[in-house]
């Protein structure tokens, strides 16, 4: 797999895997006066892939993205002792690790939130199991709306404490590391 992706132009490559960020692609393929070889060098060191996932590591530093230690933390039980929800601040701090998603505040509670629309109402549905065995596995739940036939909605909060924490900030990030392109409406370019 890593072997086609390496022979993979980039381009390409970011079409097919578009969690990876493009403009850390860009950086690597850009005039920067690499040889093809060493620009290989560079991505076989950084690209994990594991089943439809892909951690990109180090590619953090040339934009937001999807935060790599989000992605390695395990969600905690939400009746954990002493478990409170995060001040706005924090979780403002947070948000920039999470790529796509917003921070909500509603009716007092904050909230993940993030939108995609799917290629039909099956692929909505495909993409709910996706997410569904990512949240059993962490034990941390997200509210799923799937509206308009292809209007596909996610929030994410931890209810036991009525607001935000970092258990919702792992689920996000494990859901961006997702392979979703197959399920999403191609963007219409402008
Ligand atoms: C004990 C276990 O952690 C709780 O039942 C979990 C299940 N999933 C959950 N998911 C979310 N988002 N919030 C919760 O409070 C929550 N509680």
């Amino acid at each position: 797999m890593i072997a086609r992706m390496l022979r993979t132009p980039f381009l390409s490559l970011s079409k097919s895997h578009p969690q990876l960020p493009l403009c850390s692609l860009q950086f690597l393929s850009g005039s920067h006066g690499r040889s093809a070889t060493q620009v290989t060098e560079i991505i076989r060191g950084r690209i994990g892939i594991s089943s439809n996932r892909i951690s990109v590591y180090g590619f953090r530093t040339f934009c937001t993205g999807t935060d790599k230690d989000l992605l390695t933390k395990k969600c905690v039980p939400c009746n954990t002792k002493d478990l409170r929800p995060m001040t706005e601040e924090s979780a403002s701090k947070l948000i920039p690790k999470v790529d796509g998603w917003n921070l909500v505040n509603e009716g007092g509670t904050l909230k993940l939130k993030r939108s995609w629309k799917v290629k039909s109402f099956t692929k909505g549905l495909e993409m709910f199991q996706l997410i569904s065995d990512i949240a059993e596995a962490e034990g941390h739940h997200p509210d799923l709306h799937l509206v308009g036939w292809n209007n596909v909605t996610v929030e994410i909060w931890t209810h036991a404490v009525g607001g935000l924490t970092e258990n919702d900030f792992i689920l996000a990030a494990k859901i961006n590391a997702l392979d979703l392109h197959h399920l999403l409406r191609k963007k219409v370019t402008a």
